[in-house]
């Protein structure tokens, strides 16, 4: 079989340098990729493969396979043991190719005679290594079931940059779930998973341009919890996260999908209610705090009760928002002076 390797590369790297939907699932990539080499290589199937670690390879999971007709979920793909297979996996170990012209003799690939290349009609196969950081991480496999194929060294080469370009794609996707990871612990409070004061104020701000557009009415309510020293105190700072964690799942509850609630440090929180006036948002504060005085919390060793003192605000749609939160600031110091466990409006 002729290969005009400038040709099909070419198309390989337009097809590589299109432009990805990088959140969608990089199987779908794959699978464009294999289709494409199974057609160039007229081989009857192709697939990838991907070692479980790196470091220390014991399977090979299929994550794609140009036999399949939908996506198969992650917990159903084909996994093949180092155990059962120790020749392939040491031929894959060393990143050359495997150009096996007769499947079933080649010492690399003999070990799937008898359970899978005789049940298959596979005569033969060429085997490419998938590298990252330049360490084998798997490898797309092509089988034939005709005649037996002495590979020609433009199919080798081929084959190795549909690894290649299998390489780079789960390199994108890899970065791109960095970059989600990254942006989720940017915005996020890591002891109660709620949103932190980064993303209060980036929402603020958006929440009045977008308040004043459509001529709504935007409020936030201060929450802070009474005596919480007192909690550290007498039970540790560990039952103390217990209790932040569900004094946070606790308000969670109570409000509405739409509400925002954020964490902006310690014992204090902040919720934005978006399309809110005041005697709204100091109904939604009251609430909170019945639901927060009502919620016993179940330690292994105790059952703690904890009251919140809430300030509520209507956000001056002309001001930057900083000014509305130094309201809610006045509205809890004067909740707390009041005795705590109370709403105070501004
Ligand atoms: N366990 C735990 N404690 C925290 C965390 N962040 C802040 N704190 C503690 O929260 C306590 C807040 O205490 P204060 O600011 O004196 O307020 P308070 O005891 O709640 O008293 P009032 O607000 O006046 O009712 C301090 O002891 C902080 O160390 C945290 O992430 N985990």
């Amino acid at each position: 079989m002729f290969i005009d390797l400038s040709e099909v590369t070419q198309r390989l790297r337009r097809m590589s340098s299109e432009e990805l939907d990088v959140s969608g699932s990089y199987q779908s990539f794959l699978l464009d990729l294999i289709c494409e080499g199974k057609d160039t290589l007229v081989v009857d199937q192709v697939s990838v493969w991907l070692f479980d670690d790196i470091s220390n390879p014991k399977k090979l999971i299929n994550v794609a396979n140009t036999q399949w007709d939908n996506d198969l979920n992650a917990e159903d793909y084909p996994v093949l043991l180092c155990e059962e297979y120790p020749n392939y996996f040491k031929a894959i170990s060393t990143g050359v190719s495997i150009n096996a012209t007769d499947a079933h003799s080649d010492p690399r690939t003999a070990e799937f005679r008898d359970t899978y290349l005789i049940s298959n009609n596979i005569t033969t196969m060429l085997d490419a290594t998938i590298f990252k950081n330049g360490i084998p991480h798997g490898v797309v496999c092509c089988e034939g079931r005709g005649p037996l194929r002495e590979w020609q060294s433009a199919e080798i080469a081929y084959a190795e940059m549909v690894a290649d370009c299998c390489s780079r794609r789960l390199l994108v996707s890899e970065l791109w779930t960095l970059q989600q990871q990254m942006t989720k612990l940017a915005f996020h409070d890591a002891l109660t998973g709620l949103k932190n004061r980064r993303y209060l104020m980036d929402s603020g701000h958006r929440e009045i341009r977008r308040h004043i557009r459509a001529g709504e009415q935007l409020s936030v309510v201060m929450l802070d919890i009474d005596h919480f020293k007192r909690i550290n105190d007498s039970y540790g700072h560990e039952i103390g996260d217990v209790v932040l964690k569900a004094f946070a799942q606790c308000c969670q509850g109570t409000l509405r999908a739409e509400d925002c609630l954020c964490r902006l440090g310690g014992e204090e929180f902040i919720v934005l209610l978006p399309n809110t006036p005041t005697e709204g948002a100091r109904e939604v504060a009251e609430r909170l705090r019945i639901s927060v005085e009502k919620n016993i919390i179940e330690t292994a060793h105790h059952h703690i009760q904890v009251t919140v003192s809430c300030g509520v605000a209507q956000v001056n749609l002309a001001k930057p928002f900083s000014y509305s939160l130094k309201q809610v600031d006045h509205a809890i110091y004067d909740a707390k002076a009041q005795g705590r466990n109370c709403v105070v409006c501004c």
